[in-house]
């Protein structure tokens, strides 16, 4: 589930009146997510998506995301801007949260994606890349390189109790990302996060791009090495599945392009991206009290996917 905070309904009704939104007619949380508390809200005129921001939002990082959601909206990207309400804002307070209101965008995201899929979710990753091309605002990403020697000592020694020698596993392998992550790459604003949970498709093509909120400015070539492994494997990461990595790969290099330094980097990328990902579930999975309503998400399958990374090297972006 994903609703930590509870908003009771004459609080929603009344803050629907700041909006032309219509009257409230329904209200209802949303089972899936793990960052945020959201709810599918019905009104008299249409259906949107309520937003309250939790643990790993941050209140300040909210006018960059909604600037560029708003960038991206303009450029015609299936992404959900904000609402702004009467006044012109679009960040509200909430029952004690940072809130916003959010376009509803149609379709249902993917577990086990097709490489016709792929093929068009990568695609809508370039076109994104270009159309943020004349995006200036900057956020550093507070799930980057630097953070991950932090965090893995966070976790420190209590990562043998999720498997034996895991923590000088991760050490070694974060040591040699680190030695070999790429200088002199495009930087650009990226998603950060665009696993198959955050494209909604219709058949086989993408209509919303969400859930920008660990969107950042990085290396632009990371944005596909992250959507690479969260796409390309199996949901357990013990397999590269490799029709649906040429097809993602194929997808994106049609719509945008892949310069050859981006392409060679890509195995250090992905590498880099497995650990970040290892150990934000790997901090949640230990952190996590056992009757939490929240899927913890399994670790291990990112220390998987790492491996394979490793032992294909570019074979795996072929
Ligand atoms: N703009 C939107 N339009 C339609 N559905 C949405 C929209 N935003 C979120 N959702 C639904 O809410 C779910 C959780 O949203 P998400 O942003 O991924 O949450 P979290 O940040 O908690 O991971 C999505 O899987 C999707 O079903
Ligand atoms: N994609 C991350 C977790 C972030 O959750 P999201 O629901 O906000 O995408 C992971 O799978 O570890």
């Amino acid at each position: 589930m994903a609703v930590y905070t509870r908003v009771p309904t004459e609080t929603l009704r009344d803050f629907l009146t700041r909006f032309d939104a219509g009257e409230l007619r329904s209200a209802k949380g949303i089972a899936e997510g793990v960052e945020n508390s959201n709810y599918l809200v019905d009104t008299t005129t249409g259906r949107f998506i309520l937003t309250l921001y939790e643990k790993r939002v941050s209140a300040e990082d909210l006018p960059f995301f909604m600037a560029l959601l708003d960038h991206l909206a303009a450029r015609d990207q299936p992404v959900p801007p904000a609402i702004a309400d009467r006044a012109g804002r679009e960040i509200h307070e909430l029952a004690g949260r940072p809130a916003c209101l959010i376009r509803f965008l149609p379709g249902v995201s993917v577990t086990r994606p097709t490489p016709a899929q792929a093929r068009s979710a990568g695609a809508a990753l370039g076109r994104m890349h270009a159309a943020l091309g004349d995006f200036d605002r900057v956020r550093p990403n507070s799930m980057g390189l630097e953070s991950w020697r932090p965090l893995l000592d966070r976790c420190g020694g209590d990562l043998d109790r999720i498997a034996p020698d895991l923590f000088a596993r991760i050490d070694t392998a974060l040591a040699q990302v680190t030695a070999a992550w790429p200088a002199g790459l495009p930087r650009s604003a990226i998603h950060a996060d665009l696993f198959p949970d955050n494209v909604l498709m219709l058949g086989d093509e993408v209509t919303g791009l969400i859930d920008f909120y660990f969107a950042c400015t990085d290396l632009r070539a990371l944005d596909l090495a992250i959507m690479h492994g969260a796409w390309a494997f199996d949901d357990a990461g013990r397999t590269l599945e490799r029709d649906v990595s040429h097809a993602l790969m194929a997808g994106y290099a049609e719509a945008f392009g892949l310069r050859d330094d981006e392409r060679a980097a890509l195995p250090v990328l992905a590498r880099g991206a497995c650990i970040r990902f290892f150990l934000t579930r790997a901090w949640d999975w230990l952190n996590t009290p056992a009757d939490a309503m929240v899927t913890r998400k399994d670790p291990l399958a990112y220390l998987r996917r790492l491996e394979i990374y490793e032992r294909l090297g570019e074979e795996a972006f072929a």
